[in-house]
Parts: structure tokens; sequence; C-alpha cells
């Protein structure tokens, strides 16, 4: 585990600020993303810290969804993707020619916009990773449920009905259950891209008050187009534009005392 002090570095103005309480989870240096010849993450270096949830916002277009599917290689499935730069997960080289992207991925867990269950049961869902690491015991197993289940905050409401099909959720349950079935395997860092933006208002509340409770154990990356969700629930948010990292700051700062005026245009509303 690295014990690096947290550095949020904006290069462009050479403004350091040093959160010195903080422990890196993820550091991003001179980070560069290119779909063919056109590049869609331009020298993007920022530390995310651990334990903390930290959001990406933006216009549309600006990378923010790349971005998150850097950290943990989902651009890997994309042919015409390249790659320059640094990014390592508590201080092992993400990108480095032999680690394993498959334990990668236990170690990055990912969550996407629209609920993906499985066609099985909620049990069988929730279960599913650590069966394919192997894990056969039933008491294991059975344990594993229902803290996934009970830290994704459905367990009161599924602990009786564990061997029905998921498809037979509502949205906001089938959101949770996604939640429960990534953090089962305990994933060092969950990647949120958009989580609540199929749901309604009352599941969006109680996915924003999960994502506040997960934090204790995980590290949280959320991509929203939201901005008042991004001020509700990240402790850090990063603006982007344009494929750069504009501003990147601890949130309440960005929100009343954006340094950047683009910053400031988009959160007042000017454009986006
Ligand atoms: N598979 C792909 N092939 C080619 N270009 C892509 C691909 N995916 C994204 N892009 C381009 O990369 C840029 C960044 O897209 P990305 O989806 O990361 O932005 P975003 O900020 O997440 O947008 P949104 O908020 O609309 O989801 C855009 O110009 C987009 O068209």
């Amino acid at each position: 585990m690295s014990e690096q002090n947290l550095t949020i570095s904006m290069d462009r103005d050479n403004r350091q600020l040093q959160l010195a309480d903080e422990k890196v989870a993820i550091r991003v240096k001179d980070w560069n993303l290119f779909y063919g010849s056109k590049q869609a993450l331009q020298n993007v270096t920022m530390d995310l810290p651990e334990n903390r949830v930290t959001a990406f916002i933006g216009p549309s277009g600006c990378g923010k969804s790349t971005l998150l599917r850097c950290f943990n290689r989902m651009n890997d499935l994309i042919d015409i993707v390249r790659t320059e730069g640094e990014m390592t997960l508590h201080g092992d080289d993400m990108y480095a020619k032999d680690m394993d992207v498959a334990a990668l991925r236990r170690r990055v867990g990912m969550v996407f916009q629209k609920p993906n269950p499985f066609p099985k049961s909620i049990y069988e869902n929730v279960c599913y990773g650590l069966r394919l690491q192997g894990v056969k015991d039933k008491q294991t197993l059975d344990e594993s449920v229902e803290w996934a289940l009970k830290g994704a905050g459905l367990w009161e409401e599924v602990k009786d009905r564990l061997h029905d099909n998921a498809l037979g959720m509502s949205g906001g349950q089938q959101q949770r259950l996604c939640i429960a079935r990534a953090i089962a395997i305990k994933p060092e860092v969950l990647l949120l891209d958009e989580p609540t933006s199929a749901l309604d208002p009352i599941s969006t509340l109680a996915i924003e008050e999960l994502i506040f409770e997960l934090k204790k154990e995980f590290t949280i990356l959320i991509v929203t187009h939201n901005m008042q969700q991004a001020a509700r629930v990240s402790d850090y948010t990063a603006f982007m534009y344009m494929g750069e990292l504009i501003e990147y700051t601890d949130t309440d700062s960005l929100f009343t005392n954006p340094q950047v005026k683009r910053t400031e245009d988009y959160i007042t509303g000017r454009y986006g």
C-alpha cells in the first residue's frame, strides 16, 4: 500500500494543493488517450484519494467516461485506443506489460449507467465474481452475499427472496444489486459511471446515501452529469473540458470558489 501524500496538481497554471492527510489510491501522470488519430484525453495528471468519493463532471464528450474506463482498462476492449503516460494503483503500474488485467479488474470494480443484472437469481448475481474465483464453500458464499447485500442497502428488501430472478426487481433495486455484485469481491476502487441516470429520484437518493456509506471501505470514482449530485456525494470534484482536466479540488471549493473561468461558466450553467 502506498503511503504517499496526496498531491492535487494542475500543471497548466502550476497551482498545487497539498492535502497532507490523504493517501493516494490511484496516481495519474501525463495521461493521454487517442481513439485512432483523435485525442480524447490530454495530459491528465491527478492523484485520487483513498476512501473518498471523487466526482468527474464536465460537458458531454469531455472525456469523463473515457478516463473512468482507463482505471480498470476497459478501453483495452476498443481496438483503436492508444494510451500514453503513467497510471498506478496503490503503487502498482496498471499498464505494465505483465499486469494481469483480470486481476486488475478484481481490484477496480465497475457499475454502469443502466443496471445490468444477469438473468439469474439475486443470490447468484451477487456471488458471481466469487464463483469465478473458485469459491465453492456454501457458508462462505452465503456470508459474502449477505455482507454485500447489506453493504448495498438491499438485504432487508430481498433476504426472503434471494433465489428469485433478479430481473423481477425494480430499476433502483437492480442498480443496488449491481453495486452488491461489484463489492462482493471487495475491490479497492469502485467506478460508478452515471449510476443513477436511469433511476427515479427516490432510488437516486438511496444510491447517493449508499455511496456515502461505501466510501468507508472503498475508494469511489463517479462520473455524473448532475452537478447537484456531485456536490451532494463527493469529497473532491474534477472538472473536465475537451479532454483536459481543467480544475480539480475539494468539492466545496470547486462549487463555491472556482479558480478557472471555464469551471465557473460551467457550474453557473453558461454552457454544457
Ligand atoms: N469508442 C469510441 N471510439 C471513438 N471515439 C470515442 C469512443 N468513445 C468515446 N469517443 C469520443 O471521445 C470523446 C470523449 O467521450 P466520453 O464518452 O469519454 O465523454 P463523456 O464526457 O463521458 O461524455 P458523456 O457525458 O456524453 O457521456 C468524445 O469526443 C467521444 O466522441
